[in-house]
């Protein structure tokens, strides 16, 4: 299969939150790097609301949607229960599915996070989880929702995504960026993901990609033709800091094959 088009880039704002909170302040502004990313060519825009909003805050999230005009996807725990705020002016978590009802992005990527843990590092057992997902699944496509689900390359697992309803699946990309990295089995584990594409052009479910994707590991994944959108953050934050933000959007689109 020829690549139709190359894969949209959504940025993900967590790590601009994160500086934020490290202060009292509201310094950096995420809609103002948002708009940043958008005027340098992002395709999206991508934001991870933790319950304990250790980065991207509720109200950071109602800000973005009445200011964006790319897609907004926002990941999270469908079962992360809502949370009060340990910090004075910022709200309350209220839950991650009533945010994403109550705000209707354009994505809702499904992720299955528990709050204690550092950050993304598997996809969903969907043996386990399926029967509750459905249901979660099909009650934001009715609010017109784009559901994706945050998956390893399982071919079991993506035909249990399809059977669940589920839009779009998303690589966890994490084994893939540290194959690359090390260089131990890399073309191996490529090659797991390359599979996960082909099965997903299979059963017709959309494929996305992300986390710890960079400027050394994008390009290879890109290649990937069934490959509709990856979302970058924390590289892409860290580029950011010696080339700026919209040079480093730029470069991650030229590895996404755009000019
Ligand atoms: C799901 C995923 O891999 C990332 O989108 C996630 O947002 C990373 O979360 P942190 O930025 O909290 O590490
Ligand atoms: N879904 C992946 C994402 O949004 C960003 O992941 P990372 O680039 O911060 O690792």
């Amino acid at each position: 299969m020829s690549q139709s088009k190359p894969a949209d880039l959504s940025v993900n704002l967590n790590k601009i939150a994160l500086i934020r909170n490290s202060r009292d302040t509201t310094y950096p502004s995420v809609t103002h790097h948002a708009q940043i990313c958008i005027d340098a060519g992002a395709d999206g825009i991508t934001v991870h609301p933790r319950p304990d909003q250790r980065h991207i805050r509720v109200d950071d999230c109602y800000d973005l949607a009445t200011m964006l005009s790319v897609e907004f996807n926002i990941e999270g725990n469908p079962f992360a229960p809502a949370m009060k705020s340990d910090r004075p002016g910022v709200s309350d978590y209220p839950g991650f599915i009533d945010l994403v009802k109550d705000i209707k992005p354009a994505q809702c990527t499904l992720v299955p996070d528990s709050n204690e843990q550092l950050t993304s590092d598997h996809g969903f057992d969907l043996t386990q989880s399926g029967d509750q997902l459905a249901p979660i699944i099909q009650e934001l496509q009715k609010l017109g929702v784009r559901v994706s689900l945050f998956m390893d390359p399982d071919l079991q697992q993506i035909e249990l995504a399809k059977q669940v309803g589920a839009d779009r699946i998303e690589l966890y990309t994490g084994p893939y960026a540290d194959a690359i990295k090390t260089n131990n089995n890399a073309d191996a584990v490529f090659e797991q993901f390359y599979r996960a594409g082909e099965k997903a052009q299979d059963i017709n479910i959309g494929l996305n990609a992300g986390h710890d994707l960079n400027l050394d590991n994008l390009s290879r994944f890109a290649t990937i033709p069934q490959l509709l959108e990856v979302s970058i953050g924390h590289a892409m934050t860290v580029d950011a800091i010696s080339m700026g933000l919209a040079n480093a959007v730029k470069a991650y689109q030229r590895c996404l094959g755009k000019t």
